[in-house]
């Protein structure tokens, strides 16, 4: 596949040294083989585990047209992470993955013929449908992502079968609209952006992904996090 297009992949990054190597390579095998244009950018919290370092040394080996940084100096949310990130996106998709390797990037291409075949604003992965699926996960944190996925859909109504799953390929103009209107910093940021992209008429697609749980390093989402959560979710229900 030769794309005509450049995607700009948005990697958000707190304490993933071990991650950040692997899935760069990967990224780097699936678009160089496409004869894709592509740029990775990193966006980095302040990890103390020193992985802003492994990202200036990736930087080194593959370039500053390719790698590029965008660190912060700490810890401010994922959806900011994004928010942050699309700002300094030349791409004219964006694509939004995890860093620890859940996301794989063998599913790039197929983000990217679907987008084309549909001419799709947002394509969105989906382990919810289809051949999708989840790997890895015990019993309480696959309940915690069904029953998130339910109260979304059931005070929401998003339209797509996977709302808080972040494996996405947007239009970056329709991303840039998008982060505009949205008001979330954590994770309820991705269900804002899809609900807005309903709201606001643009197409959604959606790609069957298999999300494998990490190996290297620990999820993110606390107590904290899951809290915040509920926040934003009734935050939405009672202003959309
Ligand atoms: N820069 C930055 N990155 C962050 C932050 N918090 C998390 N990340 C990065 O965001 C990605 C996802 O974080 P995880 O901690 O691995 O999330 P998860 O528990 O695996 O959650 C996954 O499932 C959720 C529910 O389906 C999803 O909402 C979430 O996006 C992710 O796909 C990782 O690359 C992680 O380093 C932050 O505050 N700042
Ligand atoms: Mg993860």
């Amino acid at each position: 596949m030769a794309a005509k297009h450049k995607y700009s992949v948005l990697l958000p990054t707190y304490n993933e040294r071990e991650n950040l190597p692997i899935i760069v390579w990967l990224l780097v095998k699936y678009f160089s083989e496409g004869n894709i244009d592509y740029e990775i950018i990193i966006i980095d919290d302040g990890s103390p585990d020193g992985t802003l370092e492994v990202a200036k040394q990736l930087q080194k080996i593959y370039g500053e047209k390719r790698i590029v940084l965008r660190p912060r100096e700490k810890k401010l949310g994922l959806g900011t992470a994004y928010i942050h990130g699309v700002k300094h996106a030349t791409g004219d998709f964006v694509l939004i993955m995890d860093a620890d390797m859940s996301h794989h990037p063998k599913f790039i291409p197929q983000f990217i013929e679907k987008q084309l075949e549909g001419d799709y604003d947002v394509v969105t992965g989906t382990r919810y449908a289809g051949d999708g699926g989840v790997h890895g996960w015990d019993f309480k944190r696959k309940l915690i992502s069904r029953g998130a996925n339910y109260i979304v859909q059931v005070l929401l109504r998003p339209g797509v079968s996977d709302s808080t799953g972040s494996f996405r390929l947007y239009r970056k103009e329709v991303l840039e609209k998008l982060v505009n209107s949205c008001r979330s910093k954590g994770y309820v940021f991705q269900i804002e952006l899809i609900i807005q992209a309903r709201h606001m008429g643009y197409s959604v697609g959606e790609l069957p992904i298999s999300f494998v749980d990490r190996v290297y390093g620990e999820s993110k989402l606390g107590g904290h996090e899951i809290i915040e959560w509920m926040k934003g979710i009734l935050y939405l229900f009672a202003t959309t």
